[in-house]
């Protein structure tokens, strides 16, 4: 099997659950959705997604943020923050810089922790309560482990986090800390980390909600449906391309997903679909490597490293539904340097938008894609910045300016400002 823009709406398996099921992306197996503890296929192993009898119109949806798409979503309400309904901003000396049509910002850091990762907890710690479990656990390059220890908390579940020793901003250790989480750090990276914590959830230790929880994507899969329905209402239009950072590729299996749900229900074109455009740093590119070979297959980077700790993965375990995501939208994937992160990240707070390093990667590919001439002039795109600059204070200050010691008067403030 293979994830494609042109399939048919699937067929319910004579059991489907509640209107909803899990399907294995590879060989189509269902399962009913709530019956038991499940991550990945029984038959092969395959990475799963849920299904819907019913999928509504966007213009069926009510309410604001995360839940305002429960119709799209496996439950009705969840433990809840009031995620998502993130703004769109305009850049306007961005955009011109740049050379589009129109660029927008979709501000994935205005979210209650500070990152996107709050869209998919809020549905996915509500599974784990529906399910019974009372311990969850991640492994995280910060951020998941924040949003986790946060929901974790507001249900009422005790929280487990493996981060990778000495590699994950400050700002987001402070948040799982003081929402209760208990803090492992390994000797390792991100990917070993994950390693063990699947090893933990498959021996029954915990509840997995890394991204390879496919409940966690469909709290993600609102990301897509907001840019869509915001740029539909606001300029007549669907974004022609969308920019976003890439790690686990959990967004852009998501993203992927919530097209091909509106292109089923009639409401997203097959020739509007925007390009999935994924960007990641230089020194963690597998995804890039695989889309430039064109290979079915990502190869597991042992060795990563980037000044954008969020993004720093070497084998990102969505890459099955991510890679058909960027190649069926024609879209496309790119490397940028540590250093086009950091000015990229300049050019974000200038136009008053803060954000962490691994953000700005949207920005940072885009420009480059434009400059190599794959971005056209006449487009318009959506960049996704998934993380709020608080995130990582230390990048923020060796990227900005340092602050300047003055005397305790007035005269002496105005002597240095003239100086
Ligand atoms: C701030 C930030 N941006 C981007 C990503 C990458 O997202 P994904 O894993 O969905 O590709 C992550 C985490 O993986 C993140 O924390
Ligand atoms: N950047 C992520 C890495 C884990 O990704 P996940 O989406 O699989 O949880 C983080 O914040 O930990």
């Amino acid at each position: 099997m293979s994830l494609s823009l042109a399939a048919e709406r699937p067929e319910p398996p004579v059991d489907a659950e509640d209107g909803a099921w899990l399907e294995c992306i590879e060989c189509g197996e269902t399962f009913p959705p709530f019956a038991d503890i499940r991550y990945t296929c029984d038959e092969c192993d395959g990475l799963l997604e849920v299904r819907y009898t019913d999928l509504p119109s966007l213009d069926e949806f009510e309410g604001r943020g995360v839940w305002r798409y429960a119709d799209a979503l496996p439950l009705e309400s969840g433990v809840t923050t009031q995620e998502g309904a993130t703004p769109l901003y305009e850049v306007p000396r961005l955009e011109d810089d740049v050379g589009v049509e129109a660029l927008r910002i979709k501000h994935e850091g205005m979210n209650p922790t500070g990152s996107f990762k709050d869209r998919g907890m809020t549905v996915g710690v509500a599974v784990a309560k529906e399910l019974g479990v009372d311990r969850l656990a991640c492994a995280s390059t910060g951020n998941t482990s924040a949003a986790l220890a946060a929901y974790g908390s507001r249900g009422g579940m005790e929280t487990l986090v493996l981060l990778p020793a000495g590699k994950v901003a400050a700002g987001k250790i402070a948040q799982a800390s003081l929402h209760g989480a208990r803090i492992l750090e390994v000797d390792g990276n991100f990917d070993s980390c994950l390693d063990i914590v699947q090893e933990l959830a498959a021996r029954g230790e915990a509840y997995l909600l890394n991204s390879l929880n496919p409940f966690r994507l469909e709290g993600q899969k609102t990301i897509g449906l907001e840019i869509l329905e915001t740029f539909r209402d606001d300029y007549g239009a669907f974004p022609d391309r969308i920019v976003l950072p890439v790690g686990n590729a959990g967004n852009t299996s998501a993203l992927y997903k919530a097209f091909r749900e509106l292109v089923q229900v009639g409401d997203l074109p097959l020739e509007d679909v925007p390009k999935l455009t994924g960007v990641q740093a230089e020194g963690a590119a597998p995804m890039v490597e695989a889309i430039e070979n064109d290979a079915d297959e990502v190869r597991r980077w042992e060795d990563v490293e980037t000044r954008a700790t969020a993004i720093r993965i070497g084998n990102p375990v969505n890459a099955p539904k991510a890679l058909p995501g960027i190649r069926e939208t024609d879209g496309t994937a790119v490397a940028v340097s540590d250093e086009e992160i950091t000015d990229a990240q300049r050019d974000l707070a200038a136009e008053g938008i803060g954000v962490e390093p691994a953000s700005a990667a949207s920005i940072a590919g885009l420009r480059k894609l434009r400059a190599e001439g794959v971005v056209t002039d006449d487009e318009r795109v959506a960049c996704l910045t998934t993380g709020h600059l608080l995130k990582d204070p230390d990048a923020a200050a060796a990227a900005g300016s340092e602050p300047q010691p003055v005397p305790n008067d007035t005269e002496g403030v105005l002597e240095h400002l003239r100086e």
